[in-house]
Order: structure tokens, then sequence, then C-alpha cells
């Protein structure tokens, strides 16, 4: 197998070393001292630490139990095979529509996906490992993909009489108690691309303006960019949908860049602009891709974990074709959205850059659903109202299966949370709380924590003996060396 060459990774080279340097301590302060008072954060810093890069410190005392920090994504997406099962905002995941719309939708598409009998994406490391087989030519069981799928297999489920679905969706059914559980109203995409719905209209602007301008696949398109943006989620949602996320940041830095520039223009802001066209535009690029300087990046197919199915003697192979992917997906996105002024971020090292940083500090991204709620409402009423309300909820949840509840699942990218190194003994926890409702970051204090203390989370189940840590952290590219580590190793 060739090894994939990317023309701009030579002909920009000197760019792409600038946006890949790490950034100064004082940009560092700068950047992340801006965001803690832009969101009114005075309970935690974010400072260089000796050890292991940047870190998180209390800036105060925490109790056992404390809410440490809520952060807001830079960027996040839902995985692709979650969309048939939640209907969310695309910009901060809440539940939209009604509880009706949520059961009626999910039915029709699980209808439809069984009827066309199609798989699913299964998520980045198990499709990658899937890609690597097919690819090497040996098979793959089908079932393997539904199998994964939230929406789980239609055998034990029970169909809906014809109709009853489709009251659902156009609101015609009105299910009992369901006012109890209302839910934002539906917004669709300004672009009209029929992909993307929000909660609304400040989260339809915002999102367009932070990115999907330039990834909508709606009228407002210009045809060719539609056709190759069309070909690029393809490509993402049968491979590895966190390129859509590196789509996503793409795009924002972009479109930062070209914000900035108009800002420039209008005397707005000012900027250095004694030297050349092209030095003036470098440093515009630098400061748009600011946000995405901040996180610790790797390579992505040079620090993703070999995965546990594929042989050693395999790994050169396995992670060209890793490399081989990313170019494939980098081409499609670069047909559809290229700008000339931001060429480097169309380079294969800032790509993979992108794509590793995401694998490597990416939290998952889950929203309980208010249909389980609506069900357990329904289970905890007193008879009469039970025995009524459940004449209706009954079939309907027959028709749902035993998994009649599915959270939205995604991954994202926290600016604050992803500085949070691990330890495995740690004094805060990444937590889901029952009042979350959208998509941010929760981290919640496991012990007492003193002012000026690191604060630290766990990456994996730090339960587990000593080595079987360390092989599930060499999945975020490290060998652990915390206290408890090092106290332990042999
Ligand atoms: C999510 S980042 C945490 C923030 C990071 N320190 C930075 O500078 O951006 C994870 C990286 O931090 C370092 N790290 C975090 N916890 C560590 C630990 N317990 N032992 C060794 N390295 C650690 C590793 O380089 C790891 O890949």
């Amino acid at each position: 197998m060739e090894e994939p060459i990317c023309p701009i990774d030579s002909s920009c080279q000197t760019q792409i070393s600038a946006l890949l340097s790490p950034p100064s301590t004082l940009q560092l302060q700068e950047y992340y001292n801006t965001l803690l008072s832009a969101r009114h954060c005075s309970s935690i810093t974010v400072k260089q630490d000796a050890n292991f890069g940047k870190g998180v410190f209390a800036a105060m005392d925490f109790s056992d139990g404390d809410l440490v920090l809520r952060d807001q994504m830079l960027v996040g997406s839902q995985h692709s095979f979650n969309k048939i099962d939640c209907f969310v905002c695309s910009f901060c995941f809440r539940f939209i529509g009604s509880i009706e719309l949520q059961i009626g939708r999910r039915l029709y598409l699980q209808g439809l996906r069984d009827s066309e009998s199609h798989g699913c994406d299964v998520g980045s490391s198990s499709s990658l490992s899937k890609n690597f087989h097919e690819m090497d030519s040996s098979s793959e069981d089908e079932d393997q993909g539904t199998h994964q799928c939230g929406s789980g297999s239609s055998k034990d489920k029970i169909p809906l009489p014809e109709g009853v679905v489709e009251s659902l969706m156009n609101g015609q059914l009105n299910l009992p108690f369901s006012k109890e559980f209302s839910l934002p109203p539906v917004v669709p995409c300004l672009g009209g691309c029929g992909e993307a719905y929000y909660c609304s209209t400040s989260c339809a602007e915002a999102d367009w303006e932070s990115s999907h301008s330039l990834l909508c696949t709606g009228e407002r398109s210009d045809p060719a960019h539609r056709e190759a943006l069309l070909k690029f989620n393809k490509h993402a949602n049968e491979t590895n949908d966190i390129f859509i996320l590196a789509a996503k940041a793409i795009s924002s830095t972009i479109l930062r860049y070209r914000k900035l520039k108009a800002n420039c223009h209008e005397g707005k802001m000012k900027y250095d602009t004694s030297g050349d066209s092209n030095s003036y535009n470098a440093s515009l690029l630098l400061e748009a891709w600011r946000p995405i300087s901040m996180g610790h990046k790797r390579r992505w197919w040079d620090c993703v974990a070999l995965p546990d199915d594929i042989d050693s003697s395999d790994e050169d192979s396995f992670r060209m074709q890793i490399k081989e992917l990313a170019f494939k997906s980098l081409q499609l996105l670069k047909k559809a959205i290229f700008d000339k002024e931001c060429e480097p971020l169309f380079s294969l090292d800032i790509y993979g850059h992108i794509i590793g940083m995401f694998e490597q500090n990416n939290l998952d991204l889950v929203v309980a659903s208010p249909v389980e709620d609506y069900f357990l409402y329904i289970d905890d009423l007193k008879n009469p109202d039970k025995e009524e309300a459940e004449k209706i909820t009954q079939p309907i949840l027959d028709a749902l299966g035993e998994d009649y509840s599915v959270c939205c699942q995604g991954t994202a990218f926290f600016p604050l949370q992803s500085c949070m190194n691990h330890s495995c003994s740690p004094n805060a926890k990444a937590f889901k709380r029952d009042e979350d409702r959208d998509g941010q970051a929760t981290i919640i204090a496991v012990r007492p924590i003193r002012k000026g203390e690191e604060i630290t989370i766990s990456y994996v189940d730090e339960d587990l003996p000593f080595e079987e840590r360390q092989a599930s952290l060499a999945d975020y590219g490290f060998r652990c060396r915390c206290p408890k580590c090092i106290e332990e190793e042999p």
C-alpha cells in the first residue's frame, strides 16, 4: 500500500508548524482566563503543570458532591446510529418536539430501516477495526452492525396498527399526561437541509454562525458543494463519524477567520498589518485556530490504540490504512468547503491532529431521554388513572420493545474538561445528573478538594487492576504516572 501524499503538507509546511506548535504559557493563560471569565467561572483555574502539561486546579474549597464545573462544548455531534432513536437539537442536544413525536419518529424510522434492512455505523474504533478487516478482504457478519444500533432488533416487538405511528408523528394522537413532559418546539435549519433541527432560533443561528453555514446541504448551499458534502457525510457515516466533528472544527475555524478579517477591514479590531498580505492572513488564521490550538494533540494514525483483534504484526498496515481513510475523508471535505486563504487547514497533517485530538480528549455526550421519564411517570400513577393510561401506552411500549428509551449519544470536545488530567484515584467525576437535559459536561467532586489542589478525573474504570488500567489508558495514548500507579508499579 502506498503512503498517501498530501501536497498541502509540503506547500504550507511553515504555516502548519505554526498552527501545530504548542501555545506559549502566556497565550494559554490568556485564553483560559478569558474563557473562564466569559463563563463567570471563578472556582477553577487552568495552569501548566510540570508533570502532565496543562491541568485544572481548584480556586476554592469543594466538598464531596459539589458541582465543580458545567462545561459547554466547543464542538460536538450525535452519533449517526443514534439519530433514529433520538430527535435532538443539533446544537445543544436537548430533546425536541414532543413525547409523541419522539416515539412516532423512532418507530417510523426503525420500520423504514428494517424494511430496507440496512445496518448502521457502529462508532469509532470498532468501525475502524471492521473497516480494516473489510479492506483486508475477510468477511464480517452483516448482522453485527444492526445488532449494535440503539434501536435493537425488531423480533420481540409488536407493531402498532397502521396509522397510529403517523398520528403520533403528526400530532393527531395525544398520549395521556404527555403535557407534563413538554419539549421545546422543532426549529428547522436556516438553510433548509432537513438534516439539522434545533430547539430554538438562537440555537439555529448559533450553529449556522459557528459551522453549519459551511456544512449545510440545503437549498441555500451551492449545488456542487452540496453534492460533495453529501459524499463526505456518507463516507463519515460509513466509516467513522469523528470526521463530521473534524469538519465542524475546520468550518468553525474558517468562519472565525472570515469574521476576524471582516472586523479588521471594518476597523472594529486592530491588527498588525505592517507585513505582506500572506503573513497578515497567516496571523489571522492562527488567531482563528486558537480554540483548537489549545487541545492536546497527536496525529490520529500515530496515537490510535491497536484494536484487540488486530495482530501486532499488522500494526504498520493498520496505521497506514487509518491514514488512508483520513486522507480520503479530507479529499471529500476539501471538494466541499476548500478556502484558499485557509489552505493549511486542508493538510493531512492538520486533519490527522484534529482527529487525534478528538480521539484522545473527547467525552461521551449523553443526554437522558424524556421518553423514559414519561413511561416511569405512567407506571407510578395510581389507579384508575394508571389503568386508563396504560390502555394507550402499553401497545406503544410493546411496539418499542425492551429498549423503549434510548438516550442521546454522541461525542464532544469540551474546552475545560479536556484540560483535566487523569488519576486512578480521582477527586472528581464527569457525571450525568438527572437534571441534565443538554449536552454540557458536568464535573462533580467525589471527595473534598482543597483550594490549589489539582482536579483530576478518571478516564477509565479506576477500580481495575494496575495492568488493566494501563491497557485501557493506552487508548488515550499514555501510560499513567499518577501517585496510585507509581505506588503499584511492579
Ligand atoms: C485530556 S489531556 C489532559 C490535558 C493535558 N495535560 C494537556 O496538556 O492538554 C490527556 C493527556 O494528558 C497527559 N496525562 C493526563 N493524565 C496523565 C497521567 N495520569 N499520567 C500521565 N500523563 C497524563 C497525557 O499526555 C494525556 O494524553
